[in-house]
């Protein structure tokens, strides 16, 4: 199997807090990784730090076998990215931002003009091609984001969040566009907190805790491993936490003005 991305002893420190504790880890060719964990865990900044969108760690990254400190332009080429939050260009129409992204890529005008005119029909959002972003709905954003991670057909694909607001038809859509890619060879590094889809789509999954990688493996090797059933159930055991129905009562009594029982 052919490593695509090489971590090793990765520490990030945010002021005195230690964000991401001793990371290693070795991503083959054509996996779907589903890279998980709590809010704050750490998997964002993970990827920003191979994006080489946040530079201060310690540890080494290879990715496509360089080094990325040492040679921090060439694979970006090869990457695409939606991250959880994008400041997109909004003052743009689809067509400008995407063949705007498409030049950033390298590609000529027309090549992207006519590839992301073809994608936006595909994920049902064609006449809005020549609309400005500022214009859309959350979910036609988020396809244009997609769009823009893929336009380039990058050799890994960096996920975050990537279905938040899309309908669901474009969610199978998307998913199976995922599955091909890993046919071809590509590799997808998935980060969600919807774990039915994690679980369905990975052939691998880690989880994060605190900055550390707790668990990775694929589905039937966790559930061996942990005896658990389902990845949700596998998260909320090594995650330690086992009081949401506690919690959901607080939360409701904290809200109460005691009137709960006077349906009027
Ligand atoms: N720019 C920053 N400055 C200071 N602390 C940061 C910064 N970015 C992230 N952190 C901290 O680093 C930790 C990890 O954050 P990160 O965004 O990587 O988590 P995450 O696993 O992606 O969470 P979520 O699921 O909420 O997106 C958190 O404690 C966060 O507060």
């Amino acid at each position: 199997m052919e490593n695509i991305i090489k971590i090793k002893n990765l520490n990030k420190y945010y002021g005195g807090k230690r964000v991401l504790n001793d990371i290693n880890l070795n991503i083959n060719k054509g996996e779907i990784i589903g890279y998980i964990g709590a809010n704050g865990a750490g998997k964002s900044t993970t990827v920003k730090i191979m994006l080489g969108l946040v530079e201060e760690y310690s540890g080494s990254i290879e990715i496509f076998g360089e080094n990325i400190v040492e040679n921090p332009v060439d694979y970006k080429k090869r990457i695409g990215y939606v991250p959880e939050t994008a400041d997109m260009y909004e003052n743009l129409t689809a067509r400008e931002y995407l063949t705007f992204i498409g030049s950033l890529y390298g590609m000529d005008y027309s090549e992207a003009d006519e590839k992301a005119q073809k994608l936006m029909d595909l994920f049902s959002i064609k006449d809005v091609y020549d609309g400005r972003i500022n214009s859309f709905s959350k979910g036609m954003k988020q396809k244009v984001l997609i769009i823009s991670s893929i336009i380039n057909d990058p050799d890994i694909l960096f996920l975050d969040e990537p279905l938040s607001g899309i309908d669901a038809n474009s969610v199978l859509v998307f998913k199976e566009v995922l599955k091909e890619l890993a046919k071809k060879g590509k590799t997808i590094f998935y980060s969600s907190h919807i774990m039915e889809v994690v679980e369905k789509l990975s052939d691998r999954i880690i989880l994060l805790n605190d900055g550390e990688i707790v668990a990775d493996g694929n589905m039937e090797s966790l559930n061996t491993e942990l005896k658990e059933g389902s990845l949700e159930q596998i998260f909320n055991k090594l995650t330690g936490f086992n009081e949401h129905e506690n919690i959901a009562k607080e939360i409701v009594n904290t809200i109460s003005r005691g009137e709960v029982n006077e349906r009027i």
